[in-house]
């Protein structure tokens, strides 16, 4: 049965795709494959009036970490990462047109020319008028990770989930990628993701929906359908939440 706009939990929700699932097969860049699939994915939750901000990575192109351990300074690495994620800014906006999508790029390091300058009160008035906004550049500053931009975004604008695709299906009591034998949450506490250091996220990002109570959810980005699945309110990945002693 086809989901409608009365089977929607969710209004408003902010979405952080990894910049280094973009690539898909590829080693370096942007797949224009998983781009169109992912704008199609997103367009379902317009489609039955979900509210969406895109926070995307910059991991595909650059990252400060690995650009530092290569000689760079790591301030200037930091820059380029961020740079890199207006670029995948500007494809999936440019992905999202292809499918009749309003949205918009904004930048948190002004871009006069190229895209709009992070403004929540426009962001949020965007958002209302249904276009999709896509929040680039990450946090502006440099020794931040995309996945706290999409946190501190997500709280600026009100949303009632910020939501992380990513490449696993949710948060394992290790890392699934190198212990097999690792077991897979359905459930978590912020503090227990901290205590555990489980490292799906960057702590800065769970320290700060903790103290402003953004429930997050991790689930896998390849799971066709898992992002309206969790929009009705399904149960996809891993919630970390608050959750009382
Ligand atoms: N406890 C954990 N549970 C799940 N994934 C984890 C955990 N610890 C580390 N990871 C790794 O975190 C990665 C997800 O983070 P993500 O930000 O999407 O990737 P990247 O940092 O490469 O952009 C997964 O690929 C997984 O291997
Ligand atoms: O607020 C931010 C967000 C990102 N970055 C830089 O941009 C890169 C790309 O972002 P990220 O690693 O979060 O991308 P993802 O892992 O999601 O692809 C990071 O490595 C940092 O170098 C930054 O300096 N400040």
């Amino acid at each position: 049965m086809p989901v409608k706009a009365s089977d929607r939990k969710f209004k408003r929700i902010l979405l952080k795709l990894s910049g280094e699932a973009l690539m898909g097969a590829e080693g370096f860049g942007i797949d224009p494959k998983v781009l169109d699939r992912m704008a199609l994915e997103v367009g379902q939750l317009v489609g039955i009036g979900v509210q969406v901000g895109l926070v995307i990575g910059g991991g595909n192109l650059f990252r400060g970490a690995s650009l530092q351990k290569a000689g760079l300074d790591r301030v200037t690495g930091d820059h380029m990462g961020m740079l890199a994620t207006v670029m995948n800014g500007l494809a999936m906006r440019d992905a999202l047109e292809r499918c009749n999508i309003v949205s918009r790029v904004m930048s948190a390091i002004p871009m006069s020319g190229v895209v709009d300058h992070y403004d929540r009160r426009k962001a949020m008035r965007a958002l209302q008028r249904g276009e999709v906004v896509i929040f680039s550049a990450g946090t502006g500053n440099p020794f931040f990770t995309t996945d706290s931009a999409a946190c501190l975004r997500g709280i600026e604008v009100d949303a009632e989930l910020v939501l992380k695709a990513t490449k696993v299906d949710g948060v394992y009591s290790a890392d699934p990628a190198i212990d097999p034998t690792a077991t897979k949450y359905d459930r978590l506490s912020y503090d227990e993701v901290l205590n555990k250091k489980l490292g799906v996220m960057d702590l800065t990002a769970i320290c700060l929906c903790r103290d402003h109570n953004m429930p997050l959810r991790v689930f896998e980005m390849e799971k066709a359908g898992a992002l309206l699945n969790i929009v009705v309110g399904g149960d996809e990945g891993t919630l970390i939440e608050e959750i009382a002693e």
